[in-house]
């Protein structure tokens, strides 16, 4: 379960304040994945790293008991002059996972030949996400963080090996989807929430948040 309790969030811009989130209170059970449309700029990458514990609220509070990965496409904790293999195995080592597994997994996943053993900094973007989306199924979480749905991949072998996994996963697992668009929403979640200027308006159903969300950016 990941649950907000009246959260605010804004931004200083120098001239005005931006607010993400105001007075925010919802809930996540585990089982009841979650969708969150908002259009460019309304704080969907904020609200997934407060989640994630990335970034603090400036007021309320974040309560999490369950397992929550770090956000897709979240390269953070990996380290650019060393490889896949030495971060795959370092990373599992930190989550108390086999290293041999979480590096043959991620080997599989991003298939990039020799690249998987040059250091991470020498990828090109479309490997770093691969890599980095591969981490994230190699470490077993309750509750997966999704900003924007799939990896910036073009790469139609690795869409379907990768989607096949996450499937499997979400059998188990509960995702939180932020987009633009519900239809990158579909695939994950049945219930569904809009965010606008610091709104958070949660739903039972993707189509009655698509439906105000359709209006206020129509609006
Ligand atoms: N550290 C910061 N300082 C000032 N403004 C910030 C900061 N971080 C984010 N913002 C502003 O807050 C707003 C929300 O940013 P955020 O990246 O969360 O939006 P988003 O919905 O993910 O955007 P996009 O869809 O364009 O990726 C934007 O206007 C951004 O410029």
């Amino acid at each position: 379960m990941i649950e907000f309790e009246n959260v605010s969030k804004s931004f200083w811009t120098g001239r005005t304040r931006k607010i993400i989130l105001n007075q925010a209170t919802f809930r996540v059970e585990l089982g009841n994945s979650l969708g969150i449309l908002a259009s460019n700029g309304a704080g969907k990458t904020t609200i997934i790293n407060m989640m994630a514990g990335l970034e603090q609220p400036d007021e309320g509070t974040i309560r999490r008991s369950s397992r929550i990965s770090f956000p897709l496409g979240f390269m953070g904790g990996v380290i650019s002059r060393h490889s896949a293999t030495e971060n795959a195995r370092y990373i599992a080592r930190l989550y108390g996972l086999d290293p041999d597994y979480v590096e043959s997994f991620c080997r599989w996943l991003c298939d990039i030949g020799e690249y998987f053993d040059m250091p991470v900094g020498t990828y090109s973007s479309g490997m770093r996400s691969r890599f980095s989306f591969a981490l994230l199924l190699a470490l077993e979480f309750d509750i997966y963080l999704i900003d924007e749905g799939m990896p910036a991949s073009t790469d139609a072998e690795f869409n379907r090996k990768a989607g096949a996994v996450l499937r499997q996963r979400l059998q188990e697992a509960t995702v939180i989807v932020v987009s633009h668009q519900a239809s990158t929403l579909e695939k994950f979640c049945k219930q569904a929430a809009v965010l606008k200027n610091g709104r958070l308006t949660v739903f039972d159903t993707l189509e009655e948040a698509k439906r105000l969300y359709d209006y206020e950016t129509q609006g």
